[in-house]
């Protein structure tokens, strides 16, 4: 089983560079990590993953049509109540995207075990350290849960 599987939404890039810096800080924490596209993910990955962190833009003011696709079907195939995770988001203007994100991760079981992290355009500076954390909490919480 995989300890942590990140998935992502992008258009421009923005959210794929966030997610990198989280995947660097999955791997610091030892944990096996992989990440994918949200159009790639099935429930077969969902399954097998035992810490899921995901990701999207804010598209109109919540996260995107997509992301919300796999939280209320593929995700909740895949039985998360066991799984611990965490979410992240990119935006311009205001930051919904990520406290819905979480909160329906939640509602659908995820233990959610670190605060998300929503960053504003770009990944730079103090942002990139929390992306960091951020991975390398889940990673530590799936580890335990081996
Ligand atoms: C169609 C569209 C709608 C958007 N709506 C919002 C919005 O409502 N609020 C906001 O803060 N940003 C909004 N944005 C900006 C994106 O969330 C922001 O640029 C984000 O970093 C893009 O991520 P990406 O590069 O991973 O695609 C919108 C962008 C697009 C293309």
């Amino acid at each position: 089983m995989l300890d942590v599987l990140i998935i992502y939404d992008t258009n421009t890039g923005n959210t794929e560079k966030a997610a990198q810096e989280i995947l660097g800080g999955v791997k610091e924490s030892g944990a096996s990590v992989e990440m994918k596209k949200v159009d790639d993910t099935t429930v077969e990955d969902l399954k097998a993953a035992r810490g899921i962190i995901l990701g999207s833009p804010n598209i109109y003011g919540n996260y995107s049509g997509k992301m919300r696709d796999l939280v209320n079907s593929k995700l909740v195939q895949a039985k998360p109540s066991d799984k611990v995770g965490a979410a992240f988001g990119t935006y311009k203007w205001n930051d919904d995207n990520l406290k819905n994100l979480q909160n329906d991760l939640r509602w659908k079981g995820v233990r959610i075990v670190s605060e998300g992290v929503n960053v504003h355009r770009h990944s730079n500076g103090d942002v990139v350290k929390k992306l960091r954390e951020l991975g390398r909490k889940v990673g530590e919480e799936a580890k335990k849960a081996r």
